[in-house]
């Protein structure tokens, strides 16, 4: 880990998400987000499903070893995930404005309510 010790540990996400966003901009040429990007919702989407299949088969893995690569596939999980909001426009911070809204509030209790 090269991160310093007094920056925050979100931080690698939200320069990733700057960096995601720029490249939705620009498109550089010799980019795997661009590709993906320029593929869209559905080759997006398509990695997305692979991703969260291989990060569930890792959850079930043993030991040291499982635990990194169950760690490894969460971050390729999040990475394309990124990439989707990067496609559609939305910011982290949007996302991370709807689950402070969220906050407090039990998924039983969310659901109890949305069937009145
Ligand atoms: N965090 C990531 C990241 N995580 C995973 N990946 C890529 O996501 C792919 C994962 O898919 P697979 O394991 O299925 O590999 P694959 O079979 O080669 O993929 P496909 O050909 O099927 O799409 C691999 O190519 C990984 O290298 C990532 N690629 C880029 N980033 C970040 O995004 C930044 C910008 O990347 P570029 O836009 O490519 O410069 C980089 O500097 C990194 O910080």
């Amino acid at each position: 880990m090269n991160r310093p010790l007094d920056s925050h540990p979100l931080e690698p996400l939200s320069r990733l998400m700057r960096t995601l966003a720029e490249r939705a901009q620009t498109r550089p040429a010799d980019s795997y987000t661009t590709k993906l990007l320029d593929g869209g919702p559905e080759k997006i989407g398509k990695k997305i499903r692979e991703e969260a299949e291989e990060l569930i088969e890792a959850a079930s893995e043993e030991g040291d070893a499982g635990r990194e690569h169950f760690v490894y596939e969460a971050g390729d999980l999040v990475y394309h995930t990124l990439v989707l909001l990067a496609y559609k426009g939305v910011d982290l911070n949007e996302v991370a404005d709807e689950l402070d809204r969220r906050e407090g509030t039990s998924g039983l209790v969310e659901k109890a309510n949305r069937k009145k």
